[in-house]
């Protein structure tokens, strides 16, 4: 409960309760309910007794560490956390400790080697799918060192992490936020940390070589999606805009790489990445099952216009119903979609079908596996001096297509798009690690018929 807002008159001042309501399209709204007692005993009776019934509620945070990327989105992290996040956090008296970060990798650095984790109950990060990145980096390699386990070996059991992190959304595309909540809603996010939700989330280790590179949340995609982050990278001052322009762009120059893909099907859960029905709030097919036999690993050779493993379904503004749809957030799964070469036309008809209700993997070219573990080898790939490679065979094509202008080659090797961030290598190995993290989240909810009934209001 608030302090009073303002007194009706001195003798008999009203009280405020806050709550949560829910609004259209999975939004929340903080509003007020205010009750007037003549009775001041019986008034502060009620106060005290709402205020004991709150404290009690140990899944709620009482003290946060914030990270603010002022950077990332339109630039308007600092803004939207003072404006819109930092009154309700205050409300729900919950106490802060905000970094407005300096630099990229800033947040990821401090979480790693100083903050004095034990005095927090989680950490609170705004921005977009980077930003959520470093704070998983910095939170995953901290528990594993704390925890003696060696992130460069890729069969190694990685401990999950206790504190919880929330997103508030201020960045370019912000999937993460939009598939574990339903919008991007700054408001939104800072009710589901107030009210204490908790969302298990499956996260993907990246090795090349017995070397970990980089954890995967959402996304990890070679070819299109990595061309288009390779290219939007060049264009930040566009804000979120690049994505389309380099979209368009990528789509244009139809690139295929190839390569094999092997990987190991999670033949022993229940759903599949063709089902209709979506991973949602309550109870579902998320959780990890351990596999009761070894099935064997199968192969898939050709030239491919995208390979993408989406560990969730990345639903997100652009894309609503995402590049996955019936991806679970928690089942220790990643959905490997091959995208073979096609023409351009049939290429933008499976692309718009992310935009639709269409199957997008309903296309002769397209094929999707349920797997627990995946490598990714480029055909020119054979030994370990492949960055070599990737450098001289960049600067012969490039010379190529220099003094052939008309050439339509594709060159050789694309880039992992690794939640927005690029990862220099091709060949990888990529495993799944079942509810490593947990957010300040619930999972998208169905929308209720009769929304009172089915959702009770939750104070803050
Ligand atoms: C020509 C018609 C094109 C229609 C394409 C629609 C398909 C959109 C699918 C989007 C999937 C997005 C998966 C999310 C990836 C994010 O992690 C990543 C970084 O996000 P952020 O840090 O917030 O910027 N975003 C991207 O890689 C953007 C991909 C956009 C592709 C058009
Ligand atoms: N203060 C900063 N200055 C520059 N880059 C930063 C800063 N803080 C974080 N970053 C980096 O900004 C990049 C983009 O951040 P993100 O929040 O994902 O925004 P966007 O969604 O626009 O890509 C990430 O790679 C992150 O590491
Ligand atoms: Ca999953």
């Amino acid at each position: 409960p608030s302090s009073p807002l303002y007194p009706v008159t001195p003798s008999r001042p009203p009280s405020t309760v806050s709550y949560v309501e829910r609004a259209r399209q999975h939004r929340w709204r903080c509003s007020d309910v205010t009750f007037h007692c003549s009775d001041g005993a019986l008034r502060q009776q009620w106060i005290q007794t709402i205020r004991e019934q709150l404290t009690a509620l140990t899944s709620r945070p009482k003290h946060l560490l914030v990270y603010i990327n002022p950077y990332g989105g339109k630039q308007q992290g600092e803004c939207i956390y003072e404006q819109k996040v930092a009154p309700l956090f205050a409300c729900a008296s919950i106490s802060t400790d905000v970094i407005v970060t300096e630099h990229a990798n800033h947040a990821r650095d401090h979480l790693k080697t100083e903050a004095e984790l034990k005095k927090y109950d989680g950490v609170v990060c705004v921005g977009g799918d980077g930003m959520f990145s470093e704070i998983v980096h910095g939170l995953v390699s901290r528990t594993q060192r704390d925890n003696g386990v060696d992130q460069n070996s890729p069969e190694e059991k990685l401990v999950p992490c206790s504190l919880r992190i929330g997103i508030i959304p201020a960045g370019s595309t912000d999937c993460i936020c939009y598939a574990t909540v339903g919008i991007n809603d700054p408001v939104t996010s800072a009710l589901h940390v107030i009210v204490g939700d908790s969302q298990p989330m499956d996260v993907c280790s990246v090795h090349h070589n017995n070397t970990f590179l980089r954890y995967s949340i959402s996304l990890l995609g070679y070819g299109f999606y990595g061309d288009v982050l390779a290219d939007s990278e060049r264009k930040r001052w566009m804000g979120p805009a690049r994505y389309d322009f380099s979209g368009f762009k990528t789509f244009l120059t139809h690139h295929h790489y190839e390569g094999a893909v092997s990987f190991l099907p999670a033949t022993d859960i229940l759903g599949t990445p063709r089902d209709k029905t979506r991973c949602r709030a309550g109870p579902n097919l998320c959780f990890c099952s351990i596999p009761e036999y070894e099935v064997g690993w199968g192969v898939v050779r050709g030239k491919f216009l995208a390979i993408n493993a989406a560990s969730m379904s990345c639903a997100c503004p652009r894309s609503p119903m995402g590049l996955s749809p019936a991806a679970h957030l928690a089942d220790g799964t990643t959905d490997l979609i091959l995208v073979r070469k096609c023409s351009r036309f049939n290429f933008l008809r499976h692309l718009l079908r992310h935009t639709s209700k269409d199957d997008q993997f309903d296309m002769t070219f397209v094929e999707v596996h349920r797997v627990r573990r995946f490598r990714f080898t480029p055909r020119h790939c054979q030994n370990d001096s492949e960055l070599d490679l990737r450098e001289n065979g960049k600067q012969l094509f490039s010379q190529i297509c220099r003094d052939h202008p008309a050439c339509s080659c594709s060159p050789a090797y694309s880039s992992w798009n690794c939640d927005g961030e690029i990862l220099p290598h091709a060949a990888i190995e990529v495993g799944v690690h079942c509810q490593l993290i947990k957010l300040f989240a619930r999972g998208i909810e169905e929308q209720p018929l009769f929304e009172d009934l089915a959702n009770p209001p939750c104070a803050l």
